[in-house]
């Protein structure tokens, strides 16, 4: 009898479900896009409901097409969920209704309440880096949870009646799929956790040190609970009685799902956003050059697994950018073409800073510059300039994590949507000039909430086991420009990078 895993990942901008059997191979999926809200420049929001609501579609969708092959729901041993990170979401106890919109991640709104924060410590915006492992910044869930204290006054009013909960987006799938306000389970696993800036890196637990500088209670916040371990059964749906056993932040389950087992380990990840995490086994090294640290993964008792991250804010993003605002493409795969219709972009530099820079500039006042602009530039040239700013910053932060780590990376494993692109995958090549290597399967993030559900309900005892799964039909690109030409291609983005500071007000 073959034994499958699920899979719920609900990114960004989509959401899937996917069936996975024991050789990690993908046997049925659905994916759908859900609406994103834009209600202010630099603001981004989702309705909870339709992270919820999309992911029972693919649920449901993804099961029929797996019962036509002759399978039943129950040859599932178990589901694993993968999420989007940082995303904050907060509903009422007693209703199970969400209190607000989702503020998704890469929301810039709020820069004044960092600087509030920041002001309240001599260290700035380095006031809980020892504790968290993340500097004070738009980008994390505490953040964006005193922001919404401050705005909302019913949100406010819950948390001090004891009624709000708070959650990432992991939290809010499993409350609502384990029953909702009937008995559902307020829990967040360890690597979602760490994206909050709530808890303490070193122990694990949330800090009430951190908690009084946010001025937050504890019993807003779900259980903390490992990345692979029994949680609780689906109710209701397609998925009914199913154990959910496993669970980590979409960065951290591609790190898993790329098998980064090992101090030294990378992965790049190009989705909305591009994520580079580096293992540095049960060592949480804080960074020196505008890293941060993270929960990589822990599978239930085990010591956790540390990584360093380097974030950008804007990748695939950009490519959507062009099709929906400037409609220059009707489809992402569009890109592609018109960028290989130049053979370079003609001096053009576009720093997609929609709403600030992450990693490792971290400078919330830059926005979207493009520069070197002549009336010879073309869309073609401004296509090819947006595939390759994904490219210079993943090269940034290449030379934050070697400093950091003293160990330079050979080659770097990619995987997510822009990693389709063959042609931004020889650019990112040329801008890093070490080898980039992209798997055959690329849906390896779902495939690491599997692998950590998959531990969970006995399918795999050892890393070992694995070594066979998604190991086969890589593809390698190597530099193919001189070491001269890379360097002033890289000078010219620093360039750019300067000039895009300093817009917002
Ligand atoms: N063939 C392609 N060429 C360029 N970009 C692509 C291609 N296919 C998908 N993308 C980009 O990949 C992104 C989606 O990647 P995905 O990993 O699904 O993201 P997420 O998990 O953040 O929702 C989209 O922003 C899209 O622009
Ligand atoms: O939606 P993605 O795949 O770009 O991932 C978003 C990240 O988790 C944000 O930190």
């Amino acid at each position: 009898m073959p034994s499958f895993v699920g899979a719920i990942d609900q990114g960004t901008t989509s959401s899937r479900f996917l069936v996975f059997n024991d050789e990690g191979a993908i046997v049925a999926s659905h994916q759908m896009e859900f609406e994103q809200h834009y209600p202010n420049p630099g603001w981004v929001e989702h309705d909870p409901y339709d992270l919820i609501d999309s992911t029972r579609t693919c649920i449901e969708h993804a099961i029929r097409k797996f019962e036509e092959l002759g399978h039943s729901a129950s040859d599932i041993k178990g589901i694993g969920i993968t999420n989007q990170r940082e995303t904050a979401v907060v509903w009422d106890r007693n209703s199970g209704k969400p209190l607000c919109p989702a503020i998704v991640w890469s929301d810039g709104r709020t820069a004044e309440t960092v600087k509030k924060l920041a002001s309240k410590s001599d260290k700035g915006t380095e006031a809980i880096k020892d504790v968290c492992g993340l500097p004070l910044t738009t980008y994390f869930s505490g953040v964006k949870l005193r922001w919404m204290m401050d705005h909302n006054d019913q949100v406010k009013q819950a948390h001090d009646e004891g009624r709000l909960m708070f959650g990432t987006v992991d939290s809010w799938l499993i409350y609502n799929l384990t029953g909702g306000k009937d008995n559902g389970l307020h829990v967040t696993d360890v690597t979602n956790a760490s994206r909050t800036m709530l808890m303490n890196i070193h122990t694990l637990k949330w800090s009430d040190e951190i908690l009084e500088f946010f001025g937050f209670n504890a019993d807003i916040l779900p259980r903390i609970v490992s990345s692979s371990e029994i949680y609780g059964q689906v109710q209701g749906g397609a998925l009914n009685g199913i154990p959910i056993a496993g669970c980590l932040g979409d960065q951290q389950a591609a790190l898993v799902g790329q098998k980064c087992f090992n101090v030294g380990d990378a992965k790049n990840t190009y989705g909305t956003g591009c994520f580079m995490l580096f293992n540095t086994g049960d060592e949480a090294v804080i960074s020196k050059n505008g890293l941060l640290t993270t929960v990589g993964y822990q599978f239930g008792d085990n010591k956790p697994a540390y990584a360093l991250e380097g974030s950008i804010a804007v990748a695939g993003s950009s490519i959507q950018f062009l099709r929906d605002n400037l409609k220059i493409i009707n489809s992402a795969p569009e890109v592609n073409v018109l960028a290989a219709a130049v053979k370079d972009t003609a001096g053009v530099y576009f720093v997609t800073a929609f709403s600030g820079l992450f990693a490792p500039y971290w400078r919330d006042d830059a926005r979207g510059t493009i520069c070197g602009i002549t009336q010879f530039t073309t869309r073609e040239h401004i296509a090819r300039a947006t595939l390759e700013a994904s490219c210079y910053q993943t090269r940034a932060i290449l030379d934050a994590m070697n400093a950091d780590s003293g160990k330079p990376l050979k080659s770097l494993k990619v995987d997510g949507g822009l990693t389709n692109s063959d042609l931004c995958m020889q650019i990112q090549a040329d801008i890093l000039g070490i080898e980039v290597d992209r798997p055959r399967m690329r849906e390896t993030t779902a495939l690491g909430s599997a692998i950590a559900a998959g531990f969970a309900v006995g399918i795999w005892q050892s890393f070992d086991q694995l070594q066979n799964i998604n190991s086969e039909g890589h593809t390698i690109f190597k530099s193919e420009i001189s070491e001269e030409h890379r360097n002033k291609k890289i000078k010219g983005w620093e360039h750019a990078v300067e000039r895009s500071f300093g817009w917002a007000n």
